[in-house]
């Protein structure tokens, strides 16, 4: 806790524990991780398929749209290809004395494919496009009992021309006594197949590169690692992207 910088100059109030997905489902040799995380690796490969399975679902739901062959956008995520995917466990502690302009996790967009969350106190906020960055416009987002989360990742909109739209988010402390609880959320965060290429998906709806545009030709990896450091050194600011076109699904 306390580790990340938040948008306020201050750190985080969280503990956050990253889960790969490759170690779970043995793409890889395996991890030793914490006790609880070990007892639990059946449970968490059925989970992972079960998040899988449900994307899956949404993915094909936005070729369609997009106007691209079925299983394409989920050809680019596939669970037996090693990936940077992960289960992420956040922890925020209960407030006695509720500090409700304390950031928890600090604003920024998820830069993979797609991310389902779970969550049952509030705290998760959302900057809605085009609002300026100030306190007043960022809204919290209601958990809905028995529902998941679903968010669009920056390489979604990279691949469909920014069609699709990453949204700047953050987790505040909970609203009213949701913040003498303990917060705890489960995130399933897609990350392509390390040996993807973020170019952008020709065909279907999806824009064919503007004249004077430049193409992306880099593979997954260093574009990760380029786009994290950017944010890193203030060169890029986390903000929503994409959205320039609405695709209804
Ligand atoms: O805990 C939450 O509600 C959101 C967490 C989140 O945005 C993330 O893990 O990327
Ligand atoms: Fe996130």
């Amino acid at each position: 806790m306390g580790r990340l910088k938040t948008d306020d100059g201050k750190t985080d109030h969280m503990h956050l524990y990253s889960i790969n997905q490759d170690d779970i489902l043995g793409n890889r040799p395996p991890r030793t991780n914490a006790g609880p995380v070990e007892s639990k690796r059946t449970q968490l490969q059925a989970f992972i398929r079960h998040c899988s399975a449900a994307l899956g679902v949404i993915l094909g739901a936005l070729d369609d749209q997009l106007g691209l062959k079925q299983g394409t956008l989920a050809a680019l995520s596939p669970l037996e290809d090693e990936s940077e995917t992960s289960v992420r466990l956040l922890c925020s502690p209960p407030q006695p004395a509720p500090e409700y302009d304390r950031i928890t996790l600090g604003g920024h967009t998820d830069i993979g494919t797609m991310t389902v969350l779970f969550h049952v106190v509030g705290g998760l906020q959302i900057l809605s496009a085009g609002k300026e960055n100030v306190m007043e416009n960022w809204q919290y987002v209601r958990p809905e009992p028995g529902c998941a989360l679903v968010n669009v990742g920056d390489m979604l909109v990279e691949w469909t021309g920014e069609l699709l739209r990453s949204s700047l988010h953050r987790v505040m402390t909970a609203p009213g006594d949701q913040a003498l609880v303990q917060r705890q959320s489960v995130a399933y965060l897609v990350r392509p197949a390390k040996k993807a290429s973020m170019r952008r998906i020709q065909g279907g709806k999806i824009p064919p590169l503007a004249e004077g545009e430049e193409e992306e030709t880099r593979p997954v990896n260093e574009w990760t690692a380029w786009r994290s450091r950017q944010i890193m050194l203030g060169h890029l600011k986390p903000q929503s992207r994409g959205g320039n076109m609405a695709v209804s699904v």
